[in-house]
């Protein structure tokens, strides 16, 4: 329990639950002001991946309040093997799909590799386009001090940012696949990016493969939310590329992931069964003919 919620539960003050970002009862599209407030009531809160508009409609339906249309389409949707070759024109026909395909939740799109790394005219450029064109409602870019500048003016210019620190896969070539903050001196260093992204105007973090204990620690020291992957049980909200909860990835998925279904076998298997209806000439039947 947070001290935030101890306190309200202390006052006989029970949160407002019709507020709630899961299990709420407002019919609106979620905001980053109730963002915002739901670490001030401690609530904790889920967010999935979603690249096309059939998957986000049942999120949407399921009361996740946060989707982000990660650049993680590039490996698990688009057949790429990293999230680097993803482009802004990819990124923004699939935000647009899930935007379509969304009525409550507050959709954020991923700004891809080489879209805000030369400085913050390119950031605010594309992050535009993924507002006007796709009509998502915050944006998310990688790095903390690296990105201040890109923050900084998307923020100021009227769209929400959600920096991305720890793990910062569009790095991949430079610092591959592992834990990030590690060790006093790493620690700090994120906990320096996350303070300077929550500084230069961002209204969340993710923190991506890091200790539970410091992805805890950056919890505690920031006033915005923290969502977590891969970093322990502390952080304010969770977040999952759905393929691999939904255990429709093929091969290896990271060991943070919990599998909530198995739909690579469920669909596999309806497949199967298909093309031996075919074959065999169980399809179609009578109630699937015209006369
Ligand atoms: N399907 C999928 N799931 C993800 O979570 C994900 C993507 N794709 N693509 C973009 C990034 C890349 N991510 C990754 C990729 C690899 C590991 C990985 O290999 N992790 C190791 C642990 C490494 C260590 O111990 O230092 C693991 O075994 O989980 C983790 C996250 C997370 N994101
Ligand atoms: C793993 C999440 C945070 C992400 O950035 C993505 O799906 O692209
Ligand atoms: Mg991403």
């Amino acid at each position: 329990m947070t001290l935030q919620s101890a306190q309200n539960q202390g006052a006989g003050r029970p949160s407002d639950s019709s507020k709630a970002l899961y299990g709420g009862t407002q019919s609106r599209r979620i905001t980053v002001h109730d963002i915002t407030a739901a670490k001030e009531r401690g609530e904790k809160w889920p967010m999935l991946t979603a690249y096309d508009a059939m998957t986000a409609s049942v999120f949407d339906e399921a009361g996740i309040p946060v989707i982000l249309v990660g650049d993680s389409m590039g490996n698990c949707h688009l057949g790429y093997d990293t999230t680097v070759p993803v482009t802004m024109d990819e990124m923004t026909l699939l935000s647009a799909a899930v935007v379509r395909g969304t009525r409550r939740a507050l959709v954020v799109g991923d700004l891809p590799f080489g879209s805000y790394q030369e400085g913050p005219v390119q950031a605010l450029r594309n992050a535009t386009r993924l507002v006007k064109e796709a009509g998502v409602g915050a944006v998310k870019l990688e790095g903390g001090e690296r990105s201040l500048e890109q923050t900084r003016l998307i923020v100021e210019s009227g769209i929400p940012v959600v920096s991305h620190l720890g793990l910062t896969p569009q790095s991949v070539n430079t610092m591959g696949y592992r834990v990030q903050g590690r060790g006093d001196e790493a620690a700090h260093r994120l906990l320096r990016d996350a303070k300077a992204a929550q500084d230069a105007g961002a209204f969340a973090v993710v923190l991506e493969l890091v200790p539970a204990e410091v992805a805890a620690e950056v919890t505690r020291s920031l006033h915005i939310p923290t969502i977590g992957i891969g970093a322990g049980a502390e952080t304010d909200a969770q977040v999952l590329v759905w393929t691999d909860m939904a255990g429709l990835t093929g091969g290896k998925v990271p060991r943070f992931t919990k599998q909530y279904a198995d739909l690579r076998r469920s669909l596999g298997d309806a497949a199967r069964s298909f093309a031996e209806d075919v074959a065999g000439g169980a399809f179609p039947a009578e109630e699937h003919t015209f006369h």
